[in-house]
């Protein structure tokens, strides 16, 4: 039934061809298309490539030659490699690129640059633990004369497809010579591009109709212990055995080849399902496959599992073992990314701009010198950020001269990338709960050149009483980071189901503050930001719904990203707000880029009365209560009314006797 394109209708899924259709990689680590097609088939690796130490598996066979058939099917077209296996470097101020303007750079602003920090080295992991402090790498990049990891990345950062606007420009014949990119053959370069992507665009058209009709003939019935798609028999371990094996160290081929099989008959399960076998059996052996294949834990696995349909978890999981292009923003106070551009090139850089998404990101493919420590770096002139951490900054949108909150800030990235959109002018409150971190936060905005940045160190739940009336706010969460597990695999095994709870009941108190911390009357502005780099409901969807019941003064809008794919609406018997769909989530799997989340609200002026937003609350159904909805802490006056219902709904749901609603001065009832 086509490949993911058409199924999940995200666009062109991102370079990381190998998982097609629930299939596992052959290429690693993102080998570059043109290459990696040539080993294609002899390169069958049996597993993802593994961040975890090796000495913790057990030595595996190294290949499945099965894997043979179904890549082959899909080597022909990967959307994601459109743009990746060309060392193409486009025109870098195509039109219609949206993000920040460089407009203001016209005349004066040569010497600007906005540098920002890759989002894991900022704090990512130490999200995991609310304030372990991990020092920046900034020396990303390969020592001088080795290649960057990066030249194997295929990776163009969300090419194509409905994700994101395609190109106008004409089509050329000519093909991709990888030669060295210069800023005369740029413009050319990204024309070749361009016409390369719609050719295999087309082929990969026609892939998918292959995929579709090689579905339809898969009419097997497995019926009883039945054959794997290779004539192999194929046996479901029972419950019984499936325990026995937990406690043995796992075979990886068997364990690989059982994955395959439970995906295939998942996605067929009425004609493939053995007779007597539950659907959930094999959900629960899959998922069991998947933690020990990959390396999770078993509740996260399942929660991770649970995000998609069977095929593409599979996808999202080898996504997780390959790493994410290496990115930089240019900062545009101290300098214009053509010129950034061309002076890398000239120290034997190879980049590229990331996408048209953004006018100031610029993808490594390779380096001959170390770019966290070049003298652009160190002069400030760009900052190494992942590529997701972008977009939070971009759906805030700051306008010049705003008063704008950056509530946990460090080490800057999103700061500094704020600082430059505003000019200069205006002023953001950097703030971070964890003093440690605030010291390369500081650094980065020296570095940068960030002359209208305050640093400060507040928890950020004493937002407003510390200071308020903001334009805009971003709330750029501590987070479980399960969306940069390729960055820190030690997610998989060190988060329980407490972490989720205890995490998600901080970012409920966090965008409380966050909300409140804004001036409805702002005459520009009057917008709150939040994002995570973890993909997880509880931490996403379930915190913004939250938000949005217990603030009936803000409404979410559109991030104006221009890709991503839709928030959830509905998740596992959950109902959110159906305005939930203007958030936005993106995944290594589909756009190349780590695992994030952005939504963005209005705030408005607080006009309902308490009772209208209690009627509002009790009205729906099917809202989400959280179990700890009350117990967040968020004490104010406002919400003690809140409080006090849902405590008066819990001792009637026990049947404890409630005792009369108390009454307002105004002699009006609290709810
Ligand atoms: C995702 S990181 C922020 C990354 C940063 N926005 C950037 O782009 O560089 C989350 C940050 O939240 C901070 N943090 C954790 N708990 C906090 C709290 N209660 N109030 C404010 N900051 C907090 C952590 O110290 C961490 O630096």
């Amino acid at each position: 039934m086509g490949g993911r394109r058409t199924k999940y209708k995200q666009g062109p899924p991102a370079p990381l061809p190998e998982v097609k259709n629930g299939r596992f990689s052959t290429k690693k680590s993102g080998k570059r298309k043109a290459e990696a097609d040539d080993d294609l088939e002899e390169s069958l690796p049996v597993r993802p490539i593994k961040k975890i130490k090796e000495n913790e598996r057990e030595p595996k066979t190294k290949k499945v030659v099965s894997f043979a058939k179904s890549l082959k099917s899909s080597r022909k077209t990967n959307p994601l490699d459109k743009g990746t296996k060309s060392k193409k470097t486009q025109e870098f101020d195509s039109d219609g690129w949206e993000d920040a303007s460089d407009d203001h750079l016209e005349g004066d602003l040569d010497g600007l640059d906005i540098v920002d920090e890759d989002d894991f080295l900022q704090g990512a992991t130490e999200e995991l633990d609310l304030g372990w402090d991990e020092e920046e790498d900034v020396n990303v990049l390969p020592t001088k004369g080795k290649k960057s990891k990066q030249r194997e990345q295929p990776a163009s950062i969300i090419p194509t497809g409905s994700d994101a606007t395609s190109s106008d420009d004409e089509e050329s014949d000519e093909e991709d010579d990888d030669g060295p990119i210069t800023m005369a053959n740029m413009e050319a370069r990204s024309r070749e591009i361009d016409a390369s992507a719609a050719r295999e665009a087309e082929l990969e058209a026609e892939e998918l109709q292959n995929a579709a009709l090689d579905e339809a003939d898969d009419s097997g019935d497995m019926g009883e212990e039945g054959e794997d798609e290779d004539g192999e028999p194929f046996h479901l371990p029972t419950a019984e055995e499936r325990a026995e094996e937990k406690n043995m160290v796992p075979d990886i081929q068997v364990v690989q080849r059982r994955l395959r099989e439970c995906v295939r008959i998942l996605r067929n399960f009425q004609k493939l399902g053995l007779r007597g076998r539950s659907r959930s059996e094999y959900v629960d052996q899959l998922v069991s496959d998947i933690a020990s294949y990959y390396g999770y834990n078993d509740f996260l696995a399942e929660k991770l599992f649970q995000l998609f349909p069977v095929a593409e978890a599979i996808e999202f999981f080898e996504a997780n073992e390959v790493a994410r292009p290496v990115t930089i923003r240019t900062n545009t106070l101290k300098a214009r990314r053509r010129d950034l551009a061309q002076a890398l090139i000239n120290r034997g850089v190879n980049l590229e701009p990331i996408g048209k998404w953004t006018n100031v990101g610029l993808q490594i493919f390779e380096s001959s010198v170390p770019i966290g420590a070049t003298p652009e770096y160190l002069a400030g002139h760009y900052m190494l950020q992942a590529a997701s951490s972008f977009l939070p900054v971009i759906a805030l949108s700051p306008q010049p001269e705003e008063r704008i909150l950056d509530m946990a800030s460090a080490p800057g990235g999103k700061t500094t990338h704020i600082s430059a959109l505003l000019q200069n002018t205006g002023v953001v409150f950097a703030n971070d709960a964890n003093k440690a971190r605030t010291k390369s936060l500081t650094a980065n905005v020296h570095r940068l050149g960030c002359k209208n940045v305050i640093v400060c160190s507040y928890d950020g739940r004493e937002f407003p009483k510390v200071m308020g009336g903001f334009d805009r706010v971003l709330l750029d969460a501590p987070c479980s980071g399960t969306g940069v597990i390729s960055k820190d695999s030690s997610v998989k095994v060190n988060k329980s189901e407490r972490d989720f709870q205890l995490l998600s009941h901080l970012q409920k108190q966090l965008i409380l503050c966050a909300i409140d911390s804004v001036s409805p009357d702002s005459k520009t502005g009057a917008y709150v930001v939040y994002s995570t780099c973890s993909v997880t409901v509880d931490e996403n969807e379930a915190v913004v719904d939250y938000a949005l019941r217990k603030r009936p003064n803000i409404k979410l809008v559109d991030t104006d990203l221009g890709f991503g794919r839709e928030g959830f609406t509905k998740f596992r018997g959950k109902t959110f707000n159906p305005s939930l769909n203007l958030t936005r989530r993106f995944y290594p799997h589909v756009h190349n880029m780590d695992g994030f989340f952005v939504a963005k609200f209005k705030v408005e002026k607080r006009a309902k009365s308490r009772a209208a937003e209690t009627t509002n609350l009790k009205s729906d159904e099917n809202m989400v209560i959280d179990e700890d909805e009350d117990d967040v802490g968020f004490n104010s006056d406002e919400d003690q009314p809140f409080l006090e219902e849902a405590k008066r709904r819990r001792m009637k749901a026990k049947g404890i006797r409630v005792p009369p609603r108390k009454t307002s001065n105004t002699g009006t009832t609290t709810s």
